[in-house]
This record gives C-alpha cells, sequence and structure tokens, in this order.
C-alpha cells in the first residue's frame, strides 16, 4: 500500500504510479526486466504462460510478482492486448548511472486494442480504429481514428446510422460516456470491446477547443464539421483519450472529414451481414471481400474495405472510377508493370505515422525510400500514358526526389534495426563520424598489434583480448600459461580455467576506442533524428501519395479482378432500371464444385412496370444466391468495380436492404420470429425511391399462414407504397404466385427444376411464371430422409390439399374480399380522411409527442363516428 513506512522505495515508486492506471496492466521496467506485480502478475503469468512468483514486499507481506526480459516487450505486449488488456509501459526515464537515489520512472505509452502502432497487434490490411460515441438527445455522434494511418472522420446521424457505421468500420475500441453506460449498451450492444470516459470529457466547448488546437487552426469550418455538435464532441473525446493514452506526437493526423450520410449508399447492418461482405455467415464459408481484393499493398486493401462499405451514389465519381478500371484492362501488361512497383511501396501510410510519432526504424526509412522511388517510377509511368482517365491519379502524385536523395545519401542499405546500436549512418555524410569511425578502427587494429606482440614477448600463444563491461578490455591467460605473466600486468579477475589482466597501454586505447565510439554513436542518433525531421517535414505529401497509391492499387485490383474473373464494365444510367444480362454471385461462383458451372442468369427490375419480382422454387434451387447477386451485382459497380455479368446497365441506388427469413439466421441464435419482424418493419419505415430491397423468405419464421399473410401483407405495402421501391422476394409459399393477377407491378418468376421420376434436377435458370408446389418433400428425399417419412409425407400433402380445395378456406392465394381490399384504395369518408390524416404527417420533424396527438385526435374521429 501506498505510503506504508516498511515499503521498499521502489515499490513506492510502483504503487504510486500504478494508482495512475489502475485498470491497466502495468509493465513496470526494473534494469533488464518488465515486471508486474500482484494482480496484474497473476494476469500476466496466465496470459502469457509465464512462472508467477512471490516475493517479500520490504516487509513482511508477500506480492505476486512476473516479469520478463525487456527485450521480449515484442513478443509479449501483442499477447496481452490482444487478450483485450490495457497495458501500461512504464520505463526508466533517466540512466541509472546517472542518479544515486532511486531511478526516475514513467509512463510512457498506453496501449489499448484502439490504440496502438505495434506491427505486431495491428493487421496489415485492417485499420484499426478507436471509435468514441456521444449519444445526443436523438442524434448520436462518432468519430473514428487509427493513430497507425493518421485517418480521422467523424459522423453524425440516428442511431441506426451510427450502429451501421460501427459495423462497417469495426473498430477495435469504443469510448463512451460513463453516465450513459446503460444506453450506450442497449443501443450498441455487449459485444464491442469499450471503454468509459468521464462526463466532462463529452462537452461541446472542450472538444472544439481540443480540435482547433490540435489542428492549430480557429475554429472547424475548413473541415466540414462546425455544425456537426455530437460528432465534434465524439472527436474531442478522441483526442483527449489519444493524449491520455500518452500519444502526444500526432501530426499525422493533418485532418478530419466527414462522412456525410446522403453521400454513400445505405446499407443498415443486418444488410452488410445478409450480403456477407466482410465475413461469411457460416465457419467455413468466404465473404465477398475476400473475392474481389485483389490489392497488393495493405493501403488498397483498407481503402477497398473502405469502399465496400461506403459505395458511391454520384454518377461522375463511380464512372471515373470505372473508365480508369477499363483503361487498366485494356492495357493489361502495362499495369502489371505499374503492379510490380506498388508491391515495393510497403504500407507508406504507417511509415508515415511513425515518422510523425518519431518511432521509424532505419530499415524503415529505407522502406519509405522505396516507396518514394516507386512514386517517382509510377508518376512517370503515368504521365506518359497521358490517358484522360489517369489525369486525376497522376495529377495527385508528388514525386519527392530531393527526400528520396537524402535517405539514400544518408542511410546504410543494410542499417542496423536500431540506432543506439551504430552502422545506421554511411560514411561521407558527416566528417567528424568517418574521423570517429576510423579512431576506434585503428584503435582496434592497434589492440590487434599489441596482442600479436604480447604474445611473441611473452610466449603464450593463447593469448587474446577481449571486453566486458565490467573492466573493458583485458587480456586472458589460460591457466597452463599463467607463469609466463610479465609482473606489470595487472590481475582483474580469476576463472576456474584462465585469469584475466589489464596494462596501462591496454587502458589507453581503451579510452580512445571507447571515447569515440561512445561519440560516434550519440552522433549517429543525432543525425538520424535530423533526418527523421527532415522527412517529416513532408507528412502531408507523402500521405497524399499514400492515398493515390492506394486508389490507384484498387483501382488496378478491380481490373485484375476484370480479367481473371470475367467481370463486364457496368453502364451507371439515369432513372431506376436494374437491368443485368447473364449475373453471377462473385462467392459462389468461385465455390462450386470441381465440374459445376454456375448458371448465369438475367433480372429485370423498375419501378414502371416489374418493381416487385416473386421468386418462388424449391429449397436449394437457387434463389437466395439470385437475390445476393442482385445486390452484389450493383453494389460493385457504384464501388467502382466491373461486375460478373455479362452485361449490366444499372441506375443508382440509394439504399440497399437484406432480409432473411428466421430460420435462415438459426445458426447465429437470432432465429425468432421477432427478430424477423423488427428487422423487415425498419426497411418499410425506410424506403426511397432509389431502394433496392431483398427479402429472402421472410415469413417462414411463424407457422404457414400466418407466414404467407404476412409476406402478402409486406408485398402489397411495398407495391402500393409512393416509393415503389425495387424487390426481390424469394418465397416458397407458391400462394404469393396469385399477387401477380392483382397487382400491376409484381411478376412471377422461379428458378426452374425439371423433375424426371421423382427426382428434381436444379436447373437454375430464372424463367417467367410461378411454380405449382414448394418441392420440400423432394428436398427431404435427397437429404436421405427414410423412405417411409418420405411416402407418409406426399400422402399427408395431397390429402392436405385436397381438403383445404374442398373448403376452399383461409386460403390467401383465394383472396377473400378482405384480402383483395388495399390500404390506400379505402373508400370509406372516414377513412379517407384518417388517410389524408396520416399523409400530410411529417415523418422527419415529427416529435414523440405530436404523434401521440396526432393518434389522439385520430382515435376521437372514429369515436365520434
Ligand atoms: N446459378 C447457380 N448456378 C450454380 N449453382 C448455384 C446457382 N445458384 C445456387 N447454386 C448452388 O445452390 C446452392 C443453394 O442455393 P441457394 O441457397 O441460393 O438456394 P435457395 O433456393 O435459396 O435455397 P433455400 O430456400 O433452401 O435457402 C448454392 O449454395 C450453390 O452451391
Amino acid at each position: 500500500m501506498a505510503g506504508k513506512k516498511s515499503e521498499t522505495p521502489l515499490m513506492r515508486q510502483y504503487n504510486e504510479i500504478k494508482s495512475k492506471h489502475p485498470d491497466a496492466l502495468l509493465l513496470f521496467r526494473v534494469g533488464d526486466f518488465y515486471e508486474t506485480f500482484g494482480q496484474d502478475a497473476v494476469k500476466t503469468s496466465k496470459t502469457l504462460d509465464i512462472v508467477l512468483t512471490k516475493r517479500a514486499n520490504g516487509s513482511a507481506s508477500e506480492i505476486e510478482l512476473a516479469g520478463f526480459p525487456h527485450h521480449a516487450l515484442d513478443t509479449y505486449l501483442p499477447k496481452l492486448v490482444k487478450a483485450g488488456h490495457r497495458v501500461a509501459i512504464c520505463d526508466q526515464l533517466e540512466d541509472p548511472k546517472a542518479t544515486k537515489t532511486i531511478v526516475k520512472r514513467g509512463v510512457t505509452e498506453l496501449v489499448t486494442p484502439g490504440v496502438t502502432l505495434n506491427d505486431q497487434i495491428l493487421k496489415s490490411g485492417s485499420n484499426n480504429y478507436l471509435a468514441a460515441v456521444h449519444m445526443g438527445k436523438d442524434i448520436h455522434g462518432v468519430a473514428f481514428a487509427d493513430v497507425s494511418t493518421g485517418d480521422f472522420v467523424v459522423a453524425e446521424g440516428r442511431p441506426e446510422y451510427i450502429q451501421k457505421l460501427i459495423q462497417s468500420f469495426g473498430p477495435s475500441e469504443v469510448l463512451y460516456n460513463r453516465q450513459k453506460r446503460n444506453n450506450f449498451f442497449e443501443v450498441y450492444g455487449e459485444r464491442l470491446y469499450s471503454y468509459a470516459l468521464e462526463d466532462w470529457v463529452f462537452q461541446s466547448t472542450t472538444a472544439k477547443e481540443s480540435l482547433t488546437r490540435h489542428f492549430n487552426t480557429v475554429n472547424l469550418k475548413g473541415f466540414g464539421i462546425e455544425d456537426l455538435e455530437d460528432a465534434t464532441i465524439a472527436a474531442g473525446a478522441i483526442l483527449h483519450y489519444l493524449r491520455e493514452t500518452e500519444h502526444h506526437r500526432l501530426e499525422h493526423i493533418t485532418a478530419v472529414s466527414r462522412l456525410a450520410e446522403d453521400h454513400h449508399v445505405w446499407m443498415d447492418r443486418f444488410t452488410i451481414r445478409n450480403l456477407e461482405l466482410f465475413h461469411s455467415n457460416s465457419p467455413d464459408g468466404v465473404a465477398l471481400i475476400d473475392i474481389i481484393d485483389r490489392t497488393v499493398s495493405p493501403m488498397g486493401a483498407r481503402l477497398l474495405k473502405r469502399w465496400l462499405a461506403l459505395p458511391l451514389k454520384t454518377i461522375d465519381e463511380i464512372q471515373r472510377r470505372h473508365t480508369a478500371v477499363a483503361h487498366f484492362v485494356e492495357n493489361p501488361h502495362w499495369s502489371e508493370e505499374i503492379r510490380d512497383v506498388l508491391v515495393k511501396v510497403h504500407d507508406l501510410e504507417r511509415l508515415v505515422s511513425k515518422l510523425s510519432t518519431g518511432r521509424i526504424l532505419p530499415r524503415e526509412l529505407n522502406q519509405l525510400k522505396f516507396g518514394l522511388q516507386a512514386i517517382g517510377e509510377i508518376h512517370e509511368t503515368l504521365s506518359q500514358e497521358n490517358a484522360e482517365a489517369l489525369h486525376h491519379l497522376q495529377s495527385q502524385l508528388t514525386p519527392i526526389p530531393e527526400l528520396l536523395a537524402r535517405i539514400a545519401e544518408t542511410i546504410e542499405d543494410e542499417p542496423s534495426v536500431h540506432v543506439q546500436k551504430g552502422g545506421v549512418i554511411r560514411t561521407g555524410v558527416h566528417e567528424e563520424l568517418d574521423e570517429l569511425r576510423s579512431l576506434m578502427k585503428s584503435g582496434r587494429d592497434h589492440l590487434e598489434l599489441i596482442q600479436k606482440r604480447e604474445c611473441e614477448r611473452t610466449g603464450i600463444p593463447t593469448l587474446k583480448i577481449a571486453f566486458n563491461n565490467v573492466f573493458g578490455y583485458y587480456l586472458e591467460v589460460r591457466n597452463t600459461h599463467k607463469d609466463k605473466v610479465p609482473p606489470e600486468w595487472v590481475r582483474k579477475q580469476t576463472l576456474v580455467s584462465a585469469e584475466r589482466y589489464i596494462t596501462d597501454e591496454l587502458k589507453e586505447y581503451e579510452s580512445k576506442i571507447l571515447g569515440a565510439e561512445e561519440r560516434s554513436l550519440a552522433l549517429e542518433g543525432q543525425l538520424y533524428e535530423e533526418l527523421v525531421r527532415e522527412c517529416a517535414k513532408y507528412l502531408s505529401t507523402l500521405k497524399k501519395n499514400a492515398r493515390v497509391l492506394a486508389e490507384l492499387d484498387v483501382l488496378l485490383g478491380f481490373s485484375s479482378l476484370a480479367l481473371k474473373e470475367n467481370y463486364a464494365r457496368p453502364e451507371i444510367v439515369e432513372g431506376d432500371t436494374i437491368d443485368i444480362v447473364d449475373g453471377r454471385h462473385p462467392v459462389i461462383e468461385k465455390r462450386l464444385h470441381a465440374g459445376e458451372q454456375y448458371v448465369a442468369n438475367n433480372v429485370m427490375l423498375n419501378r414502371e412496370d416489374q418493381q416487385i419480382i416473386m421468386i418462388t422454387g424449391p429449397n436449394m434451387s437457387g434463389k437466395s444466391a439470385l437475390l445476393r447477386q442482385t445486390a452484389l451485382i450493383s453494389l460493385l459497380a457504384q464501388m467502382g468495380s466491373f461486375v460478373p455479368a455479362k452485361e449490366a446497365r444499372l441506375g443508382l441506388l440509394d439504399k440497399i436492404f437484406v432480409r432473411v427469413g428466421a430460420s435462415d439466421n438459426i445458426s447465429q441464435g437470432e432465429s425468432t420470429f421477432m427478430v424477423e419482424m423488427t428487422e423487415t418493419a425498419s426497411i418499410l419505415n425506410n424506403l426511397s425511391e432509389n431502394s433496392l430491397i431483398l427479402l429472402d423468405e421472410i415469413g417462414r419464421g411463424t407457422s404457414t399462414y400466418d407466414g404467407i399473410s404476412i409476406a402478402w401483407a409486406i408485398a402489397e405495402y411495398l407495391h402500393e407504397h409512393p416509393t415503389k421501391a425495387k424487390t426481390l422476394f424469394a418465397t416458397h409459399y407458391h400462394e404469393l404466385n396469385e399477387m401477380a393477377n392483382l397487382f400491376p407491378r409484381i411478376a412471377n418468376f422461379n428458378v426452374s427444376v425439371k423433375e424426371l421420376d421423382k427426382e428434381v434436377i436444379f436447373l437454375r435458370k430464372l424463367v417467367p411464371g410461378g411454380s405449382a408446389h414448394s418441392f420440400g418433400i423432394h428436398v427431404a428425399g435427397m437429404a436421405g430422409m427414410p423412405k417411409y417419412v418420405v411416402h407418409k409425407a406426399e400422402k399427408m400433402l395431397a390429402d392436405l390439399e385436397s381438403t383445404r380445395e374442398k373448403s376452399g378456406k383461409a386460403d390467401p392465394s383465394k383472396p377473400s374480399g378482405e384480402m383483395q381490399m388495399s390500404f390506400f384504395q379505402l373508400d370509406d369518408p372516414l377513412l379517407e380522411e384518417l388517410r389524408d390524416d396520416i399523409k400530410r404527417v411529417e415523418i422527419d420533424t415529427l416529435t414523440p409527442v405530436e404523434a401521440l396527438m396526432i393518434l389522439n385526435e385520430m382515435k376521437k374521429k372514429l369515436g365520434e363516428a
């Protein structure tokens, strides 16, 4: 305990530092070791599988202890952080030799899952985001920062939007306001790695001050976030946390940018999950990103993820990307050459961050050199091509030949790992350094001469000169030759089989050599720092270059994908058509067994005459694949990629919704019908004219009639809704085929199968028309059900169908008067008035209280009638 009299000074110092970081594991540097004590030691020994010991705590009490050598930090730190610990690294802040009292110590870095620059913790192709969420009254603000790349973005909007962003960005750590803990977990769930900050951090003025101070600006107007109060507060919380974790050199965070909700295609988190964009939903599955990622640099891989999470909505920008990809596709050899150069760029973005924080290693400076070389070459190649499509990239790429030359002239080709070890700065860079080095060399040469001379003089053949830290250079004599040692040698140490001696001459040269060495190392360190500072002047140009190279990498990746997988350039058109010829599912087509061929299909949707396609077909026929491929083709197109189809004419989408009937999600433990309905309800409340909606077996989470009725009602709602959102509805309720007769913009298609002697052969071709029955029993047979079960089921079905036909009841496909009546076609005057009331309501600006008042008003009208 702090302040206890019996405590050793070391433990007193430890306790004092630990009290400032109670929730972090404190790695306390003692000599060559990092030590942990008490509960920290218990956790550390468990996580790292190292020995837990006990030692007297300077008093009668004992304390647990676990430690490891300081050079093992790179191995152990990632393990601790990946196990979910926050780790405070406490170093010795002064040379122990320079002080007579206890060495000064302090925390130099607090490493948490969301804040780290450690290459062993970071994944090269992914960003490592720290997020902060500020929950305003109705609007939430979010900020994402990746200290390893300098990325810093903010957004604000309704909680669903922020949830979706959090899902897309996948932060490693999320900061929130301790006072709003319950609310935070209610909205964002318990699965995130989160950390609570105090309420005062989430204040508008504090945040603004901290941001303007960081960016050295008067206000935040230049970043376009001035009016985003909640987002600004979140961004402020991030900066606060970075300071708290001892990250003070953040010059590489050069700007904060705003993610505008209306700039990108809206996909909610259910859609992202159901389309398996980033993760597959089955253990052995493959996600879309795994198929489309053909990038060759980590920066490209990260940018691709960003593009996939945020597909574009502006025709010009999308077409600019397509045109560049087309250019690469048309010039494959030339493109491959650029890719070969890009491979050499390394992770320029992360190198820039290391520059800014001053933690760049000599060989990383050489990587920067190769990156600069590559930039020069690529710039040159792009300029020669002089293609309109590439102008945008070429014009933003800025070679920095002077910096390239400076690094090349200064750093050795094969420098040692740490500058403290020397051997980093080239000869010819600094006169004094060269002199010191030759002094060291001649000193060492002279030592060799001494050794030779004394060998001859004394007749000791095995005499050798060596060095240790305790008494410097010495002469070592094996015991057998002890008697030949001259009297002027001074004995320093006796070993089992040898003795060690020093001489005046040896010490004279030692001081020359050591003095030169010390001075030369100091000088190298100084020159290295100067170079790093010089490089840091180019931070923002380097960052911009990194960004351009990342974009180039992604576009080249798209072209490689297009060539290898036979993708075509989509035509982006004004209007609302989706017209895909011979479309394929990008992931499934790669996962078929040998000999199987993916069957391509056409899909045509528009708001005028084919708004909703009702797709029936037996289980396993390929309905889900068809639905998803339609969304994925649009999504790929709006990211800037070519698409797996022969042709595609695509009107821009602004929202994509995918919902899957409950039982398809059973593996995720979310099979309740309630989840299915909640997810679907959120689509119906967020429709837009350019939405694409995919409903896969919606309604099957409940009994058949319930399910058919709900599916029917949803399809009818979508048809009647003024947005006329394009919809693909997969179902094995063939009863829904009746809807095509009643609603002009609903069309029936089925995924065809051939029946041969009660065998079902999947043809996987989408053809017009409904299907007569559900084939479920055939599939049961295929699945190896005992024959008895299959026959019994066939008989039961036949019986049920004949009973139903006789009674003519409860079949929504033979609509009763009520079923046919559409909500929007009611002709009762009172209901009409109510309908008008509803239509007048402006949901966007409606407060809950106003909604209640309107409802009350309507109830009154109904009561009076
Ligand atoms: N067009 C296609 N060409 C070749 N194989 C396909 C095609 N579409 C689907 N498949 C194969 O069929 C399998 C089942 O497809 P899918 O899941 O789309 O069927 P489904 O009709 O939705 O079935 P369920 O109703 O049981 O969910 C896929 O995993 C894939 O292997």
